[in-house]
Order: C-alpha cells, then sequence, then structure tokens
C-alpha cells in the first residue's frame, strides 16, 4: 500500500488536451465471448476513427497479456486483477485525450462496472458482443473451445467458466435479421454512439 503520497496538479490539463485533439477522451468498452469479434471489431473501429482524424489506441486483453499482465492467469482473481490493470491504463489514456478501445472477456459484471466506476458519468462506453456461444465456438479460429470441449484447458470462459452478460449497456451488437453485422457496420454503430453522445469533437 502506497502512503503519504500527494496528487501533483499539472497545468496542462485534460480540456486543453482535447482541445488539442478536437476530440473527447474517453473508454470504449467491448466484452464478449472468446471469438465473439471482440478484436475485430477494436481494430475495425480504431481504423474507422483513424481515418476521420481522431486519435485512438486499442488495449486487447490477449496482447496486454503479453506485457503488463503476463504474470496473470484466467482463474477469476487474477481475471478481475487484469480487468482492474487495463482499466487503470484506459483511464489514464481517456485523461490524455485518446478515444482508447478496450477488448477483453472481462466475465464480471463486477469488474466491469468497478472499470466504469473509475471513470466520469458517460466516459465508459460499455459494447457488449451479443453473440450465441454456439457461433463463437463454431468460427474457433484459436482452436480453443476444441481443447476446452476436450478438457484439454480447464476454466474456458463459456465452456467451465461464466460469462456474465452486461444488464444495462451503452451499445449492444448482435444478429440483425438471418445475419450478422459485418465488422465495419458495427464500428459505424458505434461511431454514431459517439457522434450523438459529442466525442467526436472537442
Ligand atoms: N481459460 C480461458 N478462458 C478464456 N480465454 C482464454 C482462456 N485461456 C486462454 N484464453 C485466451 O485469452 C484471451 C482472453 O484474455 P482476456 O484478457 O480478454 O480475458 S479476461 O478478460 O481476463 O477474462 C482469449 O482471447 P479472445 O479469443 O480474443 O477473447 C483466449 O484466446
Ligand atoms: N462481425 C463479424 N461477422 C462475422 N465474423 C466475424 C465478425 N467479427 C469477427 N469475426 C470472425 O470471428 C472470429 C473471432 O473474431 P475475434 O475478433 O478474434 O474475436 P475475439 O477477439 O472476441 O476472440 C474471427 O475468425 C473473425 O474473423
Amino acid at each position: 500500500m502506497s502512503t503519504n503520497i500527494v496528487w501533483h496538479e499539472c497545468s496542462v490539463d485534460r480540456l486543453e488536451r482535447q482541445r488539442l485533439l478536437q476530440q473527447k477522451g474517453c473508454v470504449i468498452w467491448i466484452t464478449g465471448l472468446s471469438g465473439s469479434g471482440k478484436s475485430t471489431l477494436a481494430c475495425a473501429l480504431s481504423r474507422a476513427l483513424h481515418s476521420r482524424g481522431n486519435l485512438t489506441y486499442v488495449l486487447d486483453g490477449d496482447n496486454v497479456r503479453h506485457g503488463l499482465n503476463r504474470d496473470l492467469s484466467f482463474r477469476a482473481e487474477d481475471r478481475a486483477e487484469n480487468i482492474r490493470r487495463i482499466g487503470e491504463v484506459a483511464k489514464l489514456f481517456s485523461d490524455s485525450g485518446i478515444i482508447c478501445i478496450a477488448s477483453l472477456i472481462s466475465p464480471y459484471r463486477k469488474d466491469r462496472d468497478a472499470c466504469r466506476a473509475m471513470l466520469s458519468e458517460g466516459n465508459f462506453i460499455e459494447v457488449f458482443m451479443d453473440i450465441p456461444l454456439e457461433v463463437c465456438e463454431e468460427r474457433d479460429p484459436k482452436g480453443l473451445y476444441k481443447l476446452a470441449r476436450a478438457g484439454k484447458i480447464r476454466g474456458f470462459t463459456g465452456i467451465d467458466d461464466p460469462y456474465e452478460p452486461p444488464l444495462n449497456c451503452e451499445v449492444v451488437l448482435q444478429q440483425t435479421g438471418g445475419d450478422y453485422a459485418s465488422p465495419s457496420d458495427m464500428a459505424e454503430t458505434v461511431i454514431s454512439y459517439l457522434e450523438e453522445k459529442g466525442y467526436l469533437k472537442a
């Protein structure tokens, strides 16, 4: 525990950074099962916003586990710590004025809500990839569901570990008609939300 520490204020503040970037910093938190399309959406969204002149940064669970979170496993306490750390880093990015896109399973509602509580009202935009387990399992791009079904991976989300869907999130992406929206259509849905809420201007 850190004790005897005092916050040091800097004269260059969030508003000035946002004015420089002509946008508002925020966190877009993409949650969903493995294979639901979180990373694909994160990259499509980052690309689409970048093309419009908006500065973004993607924090992908898989990628952050290669460095900052390499010491964490997939048991509940370690997932909670993974989410907490990514939440704290995302908060710093949003304070810098950047649109931070965090894409990680983040299976527990309590952990996601704790990240929401770190940010000011409105600055945590939760996006739920509402894709059924059967579809994710059918996609299985890394072959992990197959390993989990064979008992070669224990505690795999959706198979023998829980996923708690959001109850009240800002954006839900799901099947429309008989088909799934393309990643770029999904990115446009999120961008429309950001535009409507005024994040894409200072
Ligand atoms: N046991 C278990 N359960 C779920 N996922 C597993 C597991 N073991 C490894 N993987 C791979 O790790 C990726 C998920 O990492 P995250 O940091 O997003 O997970 S979490 O938010 O801490 O739950 C996840 O990546 P995505 O498929 O992109 O979601 C998997 O490739
Ligand atoms: N909107 C989509 N429609 C159809 N397939 C998709 C869509 N988004 C992603 N995919 C495919 O689903 C698989 C999993 O996507 P990925 O982004 O890696 O998911 P996650 O990060 O949630 O594990 C990949 O093979 C990807 O090409």
